[in-house]
């Protein structure tokens, strides 16, 4: 079964004068177990789109479900997880409470997934640390962390090698690919080439369109 499928999406900001159209009818499935990059200019739609797959927004035209579902009605980190292009973490909170909030909202125990995601992004040296006292590469290994220990039906991230030298790249490479292979659908937006190589495919947009 499809778990996100796109269908006829269009989307846009702004009114009147103002007003810009930013995707123009957009289709496009993500199965489980499935890594779909999204790959695009800046400014071509990118982040919109994952906004949209991930029911932070909803869009203005077409539909955007998680197993037949809106995404915009799941509040639920198993069912729907991101990183966005800010990491969203919680600065009040230490690494290892971020990373371990969605198990702990589910009243579940972060354990196995917890310790093989902080091994697997390099995260372990510093757990106890706030996380304002982390880099800014550290700090997006952290959401992707957070976004991954409930092993997530649907997975979108933005742009999660943008702070990473190229050790950790591999590692963020190699943990997305690990949840697509034990499930996830993972759809993750980069201008980054070493991700389009490990992804089963890449999806080009240019002004909001996709391109065959
Ligand atoms: N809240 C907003 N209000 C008005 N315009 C917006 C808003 N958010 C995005 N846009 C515009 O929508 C278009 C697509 O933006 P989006 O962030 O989706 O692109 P992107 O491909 O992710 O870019 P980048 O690679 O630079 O992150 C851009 O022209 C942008 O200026």
């Amino acid at each position: 079964m499809t778990a996100l499928e796109l269908v006829g999406i269009g989307h846009g900001y702004g009114v009147g004068d103002r007003r810009v159209e930013v995707l123009h009818d957009i289709s496009l499935r993500v199965e489980p177990g499935e890594l779909v990059a999204l790959a695009g200019p800046s400014g071509s739609g990118k982040s919109t789109l994952c906004h949209l797959a991930a029911g932070i927004e909803s869009p203005d035209r077409g539909s955007a479900t998680l197993d037949g579902r809106p995404t915009a009605a799941t509040a639920d980190w198993s069912l729907v997880a991101v990183v966005p292009q800010q990491h969203g973490l919680l600065a009040g909170l230490t690494v290892e409470d971020n990373i371990a909030l969605p198990a702990h909202r589910a009243g579940v125990d972060p354990g196995e997934a917890f310790a093989r995601l902080t091994a697997a992004l390099d995260l372990t040296a510093f757990a106890r640390r706030s996380v304002l006292e982390t880099s800014l590469g550290e700090q997006q290994r952290v959401a992707i962390a957070r976004a991954l220990i409930l092993a997530p039906r649907l997975a979108v991230l933005d742009e999660p090698t943008g702070h990473q030298d190229d050790d950790h790249v591999n590692q963020v490479i190699g943990t997305l690919a690990d949840a697509a292979r034990a499930g996830s659908a993972v759809l993750v937006a980069t201008h980054d080439q070493r991700v389009w190589e490990v992804a089963h495919r890449v999806i080009r947009l240019e002004d909001g369109r996709m391109l065959d």
